[in-house]
């Protein structure tokens, strides 16, 4: 049986079109990844499948369950955690689990605990205030929370954003343990393409509310892979000089030019545009895959700090 299925799931927030009638399945022990630039629709999709916020039409099943008809047994099977902060950095490790069994009724929480931070490696930290933890150590907490109650599935929302390297890395093998030793399910979203050619099995991609391609990271780049020519610039440029090397998508200050053996044109391509100020050259990979699917560019440590802040400063509303 399939973790999740998805069909046609709508989201109307007003006039904006949040979803568009997406469809996909997970199926049970897999590593999933949402991908998509700002705006397309992951988080909405995570909120309607964590029974967060309703589909205007379309329908969901998590766990063998309806995610309006049946919430609270979805709630009942699933984790999740969020990329902002929820631990209480003023209470212990400990503390912070026996709230969470509290708020998920979970009954006979102790052992579970003292078990899922034994795995974790805190136990010799779980009387210690979390404040005074590693980001790594309070990542595998926020992770212990998670399933304390024992789900199926975990819903992970851009779950390493704003951690260091090692930090990430970390995270990810935590993924990766718990998906082989409790068999969960994990669904997660990124704006890492290396992350989601880490962790995930299968990938599928969201734009503009709708979901543009679906499959294992190598069926994705054999499809759609290009290389890909980015120029920056500094004037207007003349797009049909561009055309006969490729597909051409003129974006704010930056021309993208979709190839195949880039580096065999790229002196040319130079020649064809005045004012250029840097040029990248990106081979065909999962990074070219989303810029072929999505026009959009991966976004760099700056705007990942930026997105950082935005959420905690959502997440404190
Ligand atoms: N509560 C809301 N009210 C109105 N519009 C919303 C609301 N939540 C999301 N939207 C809009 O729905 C669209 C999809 O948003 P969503 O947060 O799902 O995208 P996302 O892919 O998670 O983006 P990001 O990567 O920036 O978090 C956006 O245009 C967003 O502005």
């Amino acid at each position: 049986m399939s973790a999740i299925v998805v069909e046609n799931l709508v989201k109307r927030y007003g006039d904006v079109e949040a979803l568009r009638g997406i469809s996909f399945e997970v199926s049970r022990g897999e590593v999933f990844g949402l991908l998509g630039p700002n705006g397309a629709g992951k988080t909405t999709t995570i909120k309607i499948l964590t029974g967060l916020t309703k589909p205007t039409s379309g329908r969901a099943i998590v766990a063998g369950f309806d995610v309006v008809k049946e919430a609270a047994e979805v709630k009942r099977s699933i984790g999740w955690i969020a990329s902002e902060v929820i631990v209480d950095d003023e209470l212990t490790g400990w503390e912070n689990l026996e709230i969470q069994a509290r708020l998920a009724g979970v009954k006979n929480w102790r052992e579970r605990a003292a078990e899922l931070l034994r795995y974790f490696g805190l136990a010799e930290a779980a009387n210690r205030l979390v404040g005074k933890y590693s980001t790594g150590m309070r990542k595998r907490l926020e992770v212990a929370m998670a399933l304390l109650h024992g789900p199926e599935i975990l819903f992970m929302d851009e779950p390493t954003v704003g951690l260091d390297v090692g930090a990430r890395m970390g995270l990810w093998e935590v993924i990766r343990q718990i998906n082989k030793d409790f068999g969960v399910t994990v669904l997660l979203t990124t704006h890492y393409m290396e992350e989601a050619e880490e962790l995930c099995g299968r990938i599928a991609i969201i734009n503009k509310g709708r979901l543009v391609a679906v499959g294992t990271p190598g069926e994705l780049k054999a499809k759609y892979g290009v290389d890909v020519v980015e120029l920056e610039v500094s004037k207007p440029v003349d797009p049909s000089k561009l055309s006969p090397f490729g597909e051409v998508v003129v974006l704010d200050g930056r021309v993208v030019v979709k190839t195949q053996r880039a580096e065999e044109k790229l002196a040319d391509i130079v020649k064809a545009v005045d004012g250029i100020k840097s040029v990248r050259v990106k081979k065909a990979s999962l990074d070219t895959v989303f810029i072929n699917l999505t026009g959009a560019s991966i976004e760099g440590e700056h705007a990942d700090i930026k997105r950082l802040y935005a959420r905690v400063r959502w997440a404190r509303r």
